[in-house]
């Protein structure tokens, strides 16, 4: 927020600010429009329609009474009445309540249909762009906070804001026919009209820009509230909560935090209301006033019956469209509000992946990492320090080292989900963020420790490996025999079209291990990945199963570079290159006779897992 200037009182920085908030509309407007010209226009029109309407109806009350008086005085003189002109007038009136209702029914349904439309367009939008932002963007909370808060709300405010702006236009035709109306009375009537609304006005504004800062002030208190239901209520948490009785505390925790977010609610609902009352007293008085001033001036005979029944109705109908306009307004300004926050994260700065190379300057010269270092954003520790390598196609590499020793960052370099701060990796000896984003991934295929449990069919979550053969039967079963996995697919109900997963109906879950091996198939689908890597996905395999999935691995990828990631030194063992990792640097390096002549920290660790073997 930019400091207060001297020149600028506080009064005009703060309608500034108001007024700046509305800079949204006009987008809103547009992305309506895009969503459905015709909607958008029928509703244009049915606006205009309910916006004249409600004037003539009142016109035509005061013509009914003014003819009914008329009629009277006609009746007591001659004895005769005259119907016709009176039922023209009632029948009239008849007709515009009817056009009112048919109006309102189809702004109704255009505005149901646009929803609809709408919703579905922004939460595509919201998706489209989180296919474009960096995993880096995705761990910052702040950022995390900006896109549950688009995903949370900014799919009904647009048409909302949108609705609110038409209604805005209705009751500002309605209010213009109104004073036209009015005026004739007198122009010292219409200033009373808006001069009653004004205070409500002020106090709404004020109030739902306070309702906004709050709602932004506590996104990290309701993000809290939303994890905390997720572990109450999923069934990959259920488990834990169940067994550890964790129940009490969590909800006492989700609890707590309501009870703080209540009590600041609750204050600004108060406030808001009884301040409400407060002013909307000055609009009853002001109402009243009025009202005494129209009686007058017709016991006076200065105005007719028709003219004091037509003024009141038009006084009263007018606060109405004045408090409907104020509380549109009021109402604009929060959508807007919220509406930023989804254009912030629409407008979020994509990081720029523009290399274009698909083949290297050195073909068949393999990975090199060459003085590489990176800290993670917001820490201060760095997880890779000045790191060598070279990997030549045809060689196995394996990764050993402490947890949080940097293994998988290594990985993650290497896939471009994060850029070394110093330093490079080459691929054929172009740097790799001079290669083409998509060539690139197509050479890599990984398989993360945390991978991912699609509630899929089992082929499909194989088939996920290679886009291109997505739903290629034989390529699964290829893959699958690859990975080990055909042995249980085979005895699964419906083989590789069993749905996987509780998610969804008839779905089967699998062990631990078997999901592993449904992982590794889908990574054996990557035939075209000439860098294949592993990254521990098969911890909860047996021993045996690993040692022998590693042989296959290495079978597979003869011309292909393999990487791999394992605790288990009985399956490290088999790679041509072993680096062991010690806080991001490499400490030792060679093969497995090497190291352990070396007789270091590898020797050390592997003789300890040999000795729980024996
Ligand atoms: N997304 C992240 N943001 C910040 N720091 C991270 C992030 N991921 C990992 N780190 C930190 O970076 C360091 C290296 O982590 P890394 O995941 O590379 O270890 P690892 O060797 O793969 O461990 P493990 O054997 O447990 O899988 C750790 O200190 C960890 O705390």
């Amino acid at each position: 927020m930019s400091p207060p200037s001297n020149n600028n009182p506080a009064p005009a920085r703060e309608l500034h600010r108001f007024l700046g908030i509305f800079r949204y509309t006009r987008r809103a407007l547009e992305l309506v429009w895009q969503t459905s010209r015709r909607l958008t226009f029928g509703l244009m029109l049915l606006t205009v329609v309910a916006g004249v309407l409600p004037a003539v109806a009142t016109w035509l009350g005061k013509l009914i009474v003014d003819a009914v008086v008329a009629a009277m005085e006609v009746y007591q003189a001659s004895g005769e009445i005259d119907y016709q002109p009176l039922l023209t007038y009632v029948l009239l009136e008849a007709l515009v309540l009817i056009g009112i209702s048919a109006a309102q029914r189809a702004t109704a349904a255009h505005q149901a249909l646009l929803r609809a439309l709408l919703g579905q367009k922004v939460n595509v939008m919201i998706l489209e762009k989180a296919q474009t932002l960096s995993l880096a963007q995705f761990e910052d909370s702040e950022f995390y906070d900006k896109l549950t808060r688009a995903r949370r709300e900014a799919s009904i405010r647009p048409l909302a804001l949108v609705n609110k702006t038409f209604s805005l236009l209705q009751n500002t035709i309605s209010l213009a026919s109104f004073a036209f109306l009015l005026i004739q009375f007198s122009p010292w009537a219409l200033l009373l009209l808006f001069i009653g609304a004004l205070p409500v006005f002020i106090a709404e504004a004020k109030f739902s820009g306070d309702a906004f800062q709050i709602f932004r002030r506590r996104s990290p208190e309701t993000r809290a509230q939303m994890y905390l239901e997720t572990v109450l209520a999923r069934e990959d948490s259920i488990k834990e909560v169940k067994l550890f009785q964790l129940g009490p505390l969590l909800l006492g925790r989700y609890k707590g935090i309501f009870d703080t977010l209540f009590k600041e609610d609750r204050r600004l609902i108060l406030r808001r209301e009884t301040w409400g009352f407060l002013l909307g007293l000055l609009g009853t008085l002001t109402f009243y006033a009025a009202y005494a001033w129209v009686v007058l001036e017709t016991v006076l005979g200065k105005i007719t019956l028709g003219d004091m029944t037509m003024y009141l109705l038009v006084f009263k109908q007018g606060q109405t469209a004045i408090s409907t306009c104020l509380t549109s307004i009021s109402g604009m300004y929060e959508d807007n509000l919220y509406l930023s926050n989804l254009y912030e994260y629409l407008e979020q700065p994509v990081p720029g992946e523009t290399g274009r190379i698909t083949a290297g300057e050195k073909p068949g010269d393999g990975l090199r990492f060459e003085g590489v270092h990176f800290t993670y954003p917001g820490s201060t520790r760095p997880a890779v320090q000045d790191f060598n390598l070279h990997l030549k196609p045809g060689e196995s590499l394996a990764l050993v080292g402490e947890n949080g020793s940097g293994k998988t960052t290594l990985i993650k370099l290497l896939t471009r989900l994060y850029d070394p701060d110093q330093g490079r990796i080459l691929l054929d000896g172009t740097d790799l963020r001079d290669w083409n984003p998509l060539t690139l991934r197509q050479r890599i295929g990984v398989i993360f420790q945390d991978f991912v449990r699609y509630q899929f069919l089992v082929g499909e979550n194989i088939g996920m490996g290679d886009v291109e053969a997505f739903s290629d039967q034989e390529r699964w079963q290829a893959a699958a025999e690859s990975g080990m996995a055909n042995t249980f697919i085979d005895k699964l109900s419906d083989g590789y079209q069993t749905q996987l997963g509780r998610w969804f109906k008839g779905g089967q879950e699998l062990s631990g291990g078997q999901w592993q091996k449904i992982a590794l198939s889908r990574a054996f689908m990557r035939e075209k990945a000439d860098i294949l890597v592993l990254d521990e996905p098969t911890a909860a395999m047996d021993a045996e199963a690993e040692a022998q999935i590693f042989e296959y691995f290495r079978q597979h990828t003869l011309n292909k570079m393999a990487i791999l990631i394992s605790h288990r030194f009985s399956t490290v063992r088999m790679a041509d290159k072993i680096l062991f990792i010690q806080g991001g640097q490499v400490i030792e390096q060679g093969n497995h006779q090497e190291l352990m002549a070396a007789d270091g920290r590898y020797a050390e660790l592997f003789n300890l897992q040999a000795s729980g073997y024996r």
